[in-house]
C-alpha cells in the first residue's frame, strides 16, 4: 500500500493527475487504450475539472474507455446520478465519444442493470479478464467504498462481477463493482479527503484486525497491482504515523 499525504487539497489532485496521466500514457503505449474506471460522490469533481481543462493535452482521450464503479439508483437527469457529475465535469468538456462511455443503465432494475453492466464490459474485454488499468474510489465516513456499504450483501458476493445491493441505512439500491472485480486491476487508487472521513481513514488503514463487513474499504487489496491512498492532512489527522 502506498499512503500519500498532502497538505492542501490542490497539491493533492495535481499529483493525483499526474499519477492519472502517467498510467493512462503508459497503457496507451502499451495496448492502445486506457480503461479507466471513474468513482462517483463529490470528491472527484474538482479532479475531473482539472484533467479536463489544465491536464487535457496530456492524454489523448480518443484512446480512453470510461467507466463507472458504483451508481445510485436514480434517473440519469437525476443530480445524485455518479455519471451524470462526471457528464459534466470531465466527458463533456472532452468530447468523449458515447461508444466510450459506459453509463450503468439505471432505467433498469437494479438486479438487471448489474447484468447488463457485466455483460457489456465483458464484451469490451472481448472475453478477456476483466481487468482495468486503473479504478478510482472514494470513500465515505462510514467505510464505504463503491457501494460496498457496512453489512450489505454484496460484501459476501465473490464473482467478479457488477452486483445490486439495497442499502439499509440509505433505504435505497445501488449497483456496484464487487470487491473481486475491483481487485482484479492493475491499479487502484483511493481519492479521500476532509476531516469527516479522519476515523473511517484510520480504522480502515490500522486496525490491528480486519473487519470488512464494518469496514468495507479493507477488501481492496489489489491481486496484481498496487492501491495508492491520495489523502489530505485532515483525512490522515488520526493516524499513528
Ligand atoms: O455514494 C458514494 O459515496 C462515495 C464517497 O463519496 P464522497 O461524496 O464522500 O466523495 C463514492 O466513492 C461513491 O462512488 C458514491 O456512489
Amino acid at each position: 500500500m502506498n499512503l500519500l499525504i498532502y497538505k492542501t487539497q490542490p497539491e493533492l489532485l495535481e499529483d493525483l493527475a499526474e499519477y492519472i496521466i502517467k498510467i493512462a500514457n503508459k497503457a496507451i503505449d502499451e495496448q492502445d487504450c486506457f480503461n479507466f474506471v471513474l468513482t462517483g460522490g463529490n470528491s472527484p469533481k474538482a479532479l475531473y475539472e482539472m484533467l479536463a481543462t489544465t491536464y487535457k493535452d496530456k492524454i489523448d482521450w480518443t484512446k480512453v474507455y470510461f467507466f463507472f464503479g458504483d451508481e445510485r439508483n436514480v434517473m440519469p437527469s437525476h443530480e445524485s446520478y455518479n455519471g451524470l457529475m462526471a457528464k459534466k465535469a470531465i466527458l463533456d468538456p472532452l468530447n468523449i465519444a458515447e461508444d466510450h462511455i459506459f453509463y450503468i443503465d439505471t432505467t433498469l432494475a437494479p438486479e438487471k442493470a448489474a447484468i447488463e453492466y457485466t455483460k457489456a464490459i465483458t464484451k469490451h474485454f472481448g472475453g478477456a479478464d476483466l481487468v482495468f488499468d486503473l479504478i478510482l474510489l472514494g470513500m465515505g465516513d462510514d467505510a464505504h467504498t463503491a457501494s460496498l456499504f457496512p453489512g450489505t450483501t454484496i460484501l459476501n458476493n465473490k464473482n467478479v462481477e457488477l452486483d445490486s445491493v439495497f442499502v439499509e441505512k440509505l433505504s435505497t439500491w445501488r449497483i456496484s463493482f464487487t470487491a473481486p472485480l475491483i481487485n482484479k486491476a492493475k491499479n487502484v487508487a483511493f481519492l479521500v479527503f476532509g476531516e469527516s472521513k479522519a476515523q473511517a481513514v484510520k480504522q480502515v488503514i490500522e486496525s490491528p484486525k480486519k473487519n470488512t463487513q464494518l469496514y468495507p474499504a479493507q477488501l481492496i487489496n489489489p491481486i496484481d497491482g498496487g492501491v495508492t491512498w491520495f489523502l489530505d492532512d485532515a483525512a490522515a489527522s488520526l493516524l499513528d504515523n
